[in-house]
């Protein structure tokens, strides 16, 4: 079906809802360990945000019983975009719900989606403003985290999820390819960086990370030695490292419930119309990390299930093709499981 209605204009991503099941223990993830801002608390849920972050929040953590996603929210340039979402997501087709200002707290009237790629994603532009602790060094901790930069879905489909995301506007900075049509992942764009949402070929629809940025690599490392100092190590999932795709430095973190966040630094500009993409060969072994350890099967294989509106599990499908039965990504020693000739790149005993 052709459709007619134009895109609301998305600026970036914005917050995400998690469901945690015990939310002591996250407030000790989220703010004694990571640091992130308090902006408002109750028995049911803490609404978190970044130092530089002036709106409400970026992160939602609300108590329940299983561990999930429970939405993912853009804000879009105007009010007047809510009304262009909530035609376009009509005329897709998927379940489309205004919700009046303060649904979720601190935030204004929005549209709520199950987006055809099953996820729930919430549109917004109005939010209660608070204080920026961007130049707050007074109580800027050691590992300091900026602003929320990215999500990072688990798709079965990722050239559905590609296509989806490219009639929203979004540009593509990167992919991983095969050659021969497969698409394993993609990195796509509304601010001027190298993702707002990495789309990860795997079991889905799932939420794969929710990455914050930091302003520089130390930051991240303090991190590590603060988990290494408290006995608590076992947070670290993957990384610290160098990414091939986006450049970034990071890190990813397991919180309590097994979410996955990830802390990056340092990608890079995306802004003018003729960015090149950057198309990775699957069989590139520097693709997911520049240098370092393989990449470990948790993080091909785990990620958090996502709600639908009405707070029930979204079933997940499996891809047809997967990436790490391809190649792993890191590993030296991993050997392609294409014919070598067609590969020019290390492989097991090459060095
Ligand atoms: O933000 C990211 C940037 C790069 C990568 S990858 O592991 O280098 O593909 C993963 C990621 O999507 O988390
Ligand atoms: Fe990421």
């Amino acid at each position: 079906m052709a459709v007619t209605q134009p895109p609301p204009d998305v600026l970036r991503a914005a917050y995400a809802e998690f469901i945690v099941t015990d939310l002591a223990a996250a407030r000790w993830f989220y703010v004694d360990l990571l640091g992130l801002l308090v902006t408002a608390e109750d028995d049911e849920a803490i609404h978190l945000r970044a130092y530089e972050e002036y709106l409400h929040h970026s992160l939602v953590l609300r108590r329940g019983t299983t561990p999930a996603l429970a939405r993912l929210g853009y804000r879009v340039r105007s009010n007047a975009e809510l009304d262009v979402a909530e035609r376009y997501f009509r005329e897709l087709g998927v379940d489309t719900r205004r919700v009046p200002a303060g649904t979720c707290r601190g935030i204004g009237e929005a549209v709520r989606v199950q987006d055809p790629i099953g996820f729930p994603v919430e549109f917004f532009y109005d939010a209660e403003h608070t204080e920026r602790f961007t130049q707050r060094y007074d109580v800027h901790g050691a590992n300091a985290i900026s602003r929320l930069d990215h999500f990072n879905v688990a798709v079965p489909d990722v050239k559905a999820a590609h296509a989806y995301y490219r009639g929203l506007g979004f540009g593509v900075s990167e992919t991983i390819e095969d050659g021969a049509d497969n698409l394993y992942a993609a990195w796509m764009f509304r601010k001027q960086t190298v993702h707002d949402i990495a789309l990860t070929g795997g079991d889905g629809p799932r939420l794969h990370h929710v990455a914050f940025a930091t302003q520089e690599r130390h930051q991240i490392l303090h991190t590590c030695d603060v988990l290494g100092a408290l006995g608590r190590e076992h947070h670290i999932e993957r990384g610290p490292g160098r990414h091939g795709v986006s450049n970034a430095f990071y890190l990813y973190l397991r919180d309590p419930d097994g979410h996955r966040i990830e802390i990056y630094t340092s990608d890079y500009y995306t802004g003018d119309p003729d960015n090149p993409v950057q198309r990775w060969d699957v069989h590139d072994n520097r693709r997911r990390s520049f240098w370092g350890h393989s990449v470990v099967d948790s993080w091909y294989y785990e990620a958090s299930t996502a709600l639908d509106l009405d707070g029930k599990q979204v079933p997940v499908t499996s891809p047809e093709k997967r990436e790490a039965l391809v190649s792993v990504g890191a590993d030296g020693f991993s050997v392609s499981t294409e014919n070598n000739e067609r590969h020019p790149f290390k492989i097991g005993e090459q060095v």
